[in-house]
């Protein structure tokens, strides 16, 4: 794999833009693609994106377009920055387009309602490349904090160790540090599953629960990711590590998850309706991925009890303040098994 100087990140949401930032701040050629003409414009006038970035001044060689086949002309690298649900019908679009040989690069943290693909999957299909071809980036981000240049550090991975080593050199600055890995299914189940718990950490919040709960629910929703991990061929020691349990911290932690803040909501007795209208456009990816991942774990016999629980709460009108009694109240068992 040669090293990667042109990159189209195609999204410009919170994280496609954030992560085109450290993409530019790490000296490559960037073009970032948005829906909407007016946004694109702002980021490439103004380096501004007020809608979701709006305290960030973005890089002088970040620029943006709504046209797909100019950001993509070119492109060693495609950073794929969309939710996850509508992933495979926006690749499908651009897939004509797609420079041939080109790594495509998942950050979509979901697993897709229906087929149960994961992300990088989902690509594979869609584009018609070998799995080889396509990394995941995963890791604590939470794309304010990146934005604001705060220290952290990412997966790349892939099981092309050329491929994540470019990319790896192509999105390392001064802030951002990426690791690569060779795990993806590992680091894709750590990516979806964190923001089902992050819901739920949510919701204790929402009910009045303090540390004790968030640390209980962080930790016995890595133990549920990993089971479901060891099922799908995942390598353990990957939900120890950034992909699994730093994204899990960040994203049960902060306020600035959308996730968590969409739990919390629910857990003070807000409706999935008036959570989903505060959330103002962004995506909390576990409302929607808490169902495929329940239905996965089911499809490899997995326990999965608080994303069973999450589901219920999201899709079933469950109250969370009777599903934490029912987590609370299930059958005594050892730990590990
Ligand atoms: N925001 C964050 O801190 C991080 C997010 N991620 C992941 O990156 C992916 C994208 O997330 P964000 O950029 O944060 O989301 P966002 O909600 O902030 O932005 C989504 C972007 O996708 C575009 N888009 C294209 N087609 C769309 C469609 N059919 N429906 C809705 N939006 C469409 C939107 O216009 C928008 O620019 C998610 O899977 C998320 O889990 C990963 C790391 C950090
Ligand atoms: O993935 C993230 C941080 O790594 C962002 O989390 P939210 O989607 O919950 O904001």
């Amino acid at each position: 794999m040669e090293s990667i100087r042109r990159v189209a990140v195609l999204g410009s949401g919170s994280w496609g833009t954030a992560f085109a930032k450290v993409i530019a701040d790490a000296g490559r050629d960037v073009v970032l693609w948005s829906r909407r003409q007016t946004v694109a414009e702002e980021i490439t006038r103004l380096h501004r994106n007020s809608d979701y970035l709006p305290d960030v001044t973005l890089p002088m060689n970040l620029t943006a377009t709504s046209d797909a086949a100019a950001a993509l002309a070119d492109a060693d690298a495609v950073v794929l920055a969309v939710p996850s649900q509508t992933l495979r019908t926006n690749l499908a679009a651009w897939r004509p387009l797609l420079p041939a040989g080109a790594t495509l690069v998942s950050t979509a943290k979901g697993v897709e309602l229906g087929s149960l693909k994961r992300m990088s999957e989902v690509i594979a299909e869609v584009a018609e490349v070998p799995a080889d071809q396509v990394a995941v980036v995963s890791g604590p981000n939470l794309a304010k904090e990146v934005g604001a240049e705060q220290p952290t550090a990412t997966v790349i991975a892939c099981t092309d160790e050329r491929r994540a080593e470019a990319l790896q050199h192509a999105c390392s600055t001064r802030y951002f540090r990426p690791y690569t890995n060779v795990d993806v299914i590992g680091c894709e189940l750590g990516g979806a599953c964190k923001n089902v718990i992050g819901l739920a950490c949510g919701m204790a919040d929402g009910l009045g629960f303090g540390d004790n709960t968030t640390a209980t629910l962080i930790t016995r929703g890595l133990a549920e990711t990993a089971r479901l991990g060891a099922a799908l061929g995942a390598d353990p020691l990957t939900f120890a590590g950034l992909a699994g349990l730093g994204d899990l911290v960040a994203t049960c932690s902060s306020p600035l998850s959308r996730n968590r803040t969409f739990g919390a909501r629910i857990g003070r007795g807000d409706s999935i309706a008036e959570a989903q209208a505060a959330a103002n456009g962004q995506v909390a990816e576990g409302v929607k991925s808490c169902a495929s991942i329940r239905e996965l774990g089911a499809r490899h016999g997995v326990e999965m009890p608080i994303t069973d629980s999450v589901y219920r709460v999201c899709h079933e009108a469950l109250s969370p303040r009777v599903m934490a009694a029912e987590l609370l109240g299930r059958a005594r068992k050892a730990e590990w098994s």
